[in-house]
């Protein structure tokens, strides 16, 4: 088949997928995904703590098994397959990134929330110095207005960022909306543009399908959506869309498929579906990976996790604020009692 790509993917279910298993992957899961990932051709591959690198703390979920091993494992096996690595400033160090390239990382994406690109130079510029492919990620890109995100965007750009990343973290993003932020990041920076969606609302594919309309060159995946809230765009549906649109990816759609049903489904203890705590995380605008947290608390506390989930959202929120569901899901009980 033809290896040209129009589009470059880069599959998470290792990296974002860790959220939806409570980051519980095993050394056999990665080898036996990342191979079968490597075989279908895809060229990215995201490995790392669903939080990124140094993921791992009492904050955001102990991992089962040291994300370097998991890394070094897919390295091993996924052929011509690229392993990229998450890391957010404030919690991966480079310390961390320098480990994760000594054992074969190539390609570092370093996320911010929306507003915070400053926090990006120096794991940036520190990556291309590596010789690292570099990406910029900002995240909850709904929280922003266009211009913002374009500002952001410029600053990564500055600090040495190949692509920069347009992040729907929380899902909440309409079709019109991308259009409009992914036309303004083309029209105002050098680099390339990417995009990464989240289910929760059912607009991953038709929010891709208007970020790559508008341009964007790189777009994110979760194979069966295993990814955090309702997954990502489901890469395999989406590899057939693209063919069927004459675009290529140059990964192998049967192989991937393949890949979905026989090594992805059966580690879901659940399908990923769009559930009732998942459509609130969209409807709300709440980070994905609050998912499991919400729910912990809503048992923890006898509170319905949606009331958790829109109270976050109402409060805006954002990645590193964890400990806030467990404050949010005290409030409400407390107040529950009182009246
Ligand atoms: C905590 C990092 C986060 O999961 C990154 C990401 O995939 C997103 O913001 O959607
Ligand atoms: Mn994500």
């Amino acid at each position: 088949m033809s290896t040209e790509r129009d589009i470059l993917i880069t599959e998470v279910a290792l990296r974002d997928g860790s959220h939806a298993i409570a980051h519980q992957y095993t050394v056999e899961q990665v080898k036996k995904v990342a191979k079968a990932l490597g075989e279908a051709n895809v060229p990215y591959i995201e490995v790392a703590h669903g939080d990124g690198l140094g993921g791992s703390t009492l904050q955001y979920g102990l991992s089962r098994t040291n994300e370097m091993e998991l890394i070094e494992a897919a390295v091993s096996v996924c052929g011509d397959s690229k392993v990229a690595v998450l890391v957010l400033p404030g919690i991966g160090t480079i310390t961390d990134l320098k480990q994760a390239v000594s054992i074969g990382a190539k390609m570092a994406r370093v996320a911010t929330h929306v507003t915070e690109a400053d926090v990006s130079a120096q794991h940036l510029s520190k990556a291309k110095e590596m010789g690292l492919e570099t990406v910029g990620f900002l995240m909850m890109s709904h929280m922003a207005p266009v211009e913002k995100l374009v500002e952001q965007a410029k600053l990564m750009e500055s600090y040495g960022a190949d692509t920069v990343y347009m992040v729907d973290s929380a899902g909440a993003l309409l079709p019109h909306q991308v259009k409009e932020r992914v036309r303004a990041l083309r029209q105002n920076l050098q680099v390339n543009v990417g995009f990464h969606g989240h289910n929760n609302l059912s607009l991953a594919m038709a929010n891709t399908l208007a970020a790559i309309e508008e341009g964007a060159q790189r777009i994110d995946g979760s194979i069966r959506c295993l990814g955090a809230g309702a997954g990502n765009t489901q890469t395999e549906v989406l590899i057939a869309v693209l063919e069927n649109m004459g675009i290529k990816t140059g990964i192998d759609l049967y192989k991937l498929m393949d890949t979905a049903e026989e090594v992805i489904a059966p580690l879901l203890q659940s399908p990923q579906e769009i559930t009732r705590d998942n459509l609130v995380l969209g409807y709300a605008g709440v980070y994905s990976s609050f998912l499991l947290h919400a729910q912990r608390a809503s048992k923890k506390y006898g509170i319905d996790s949606r009331d958790i989930l829109i109270e976050l959202g109402r409060r805006k929120v954002v990645g590193g604020q964890e400990d806030m569901i467990v404050d949010v899901a005290d409030e409400l009980a407390r107040q529950r009692k009182a009246n």
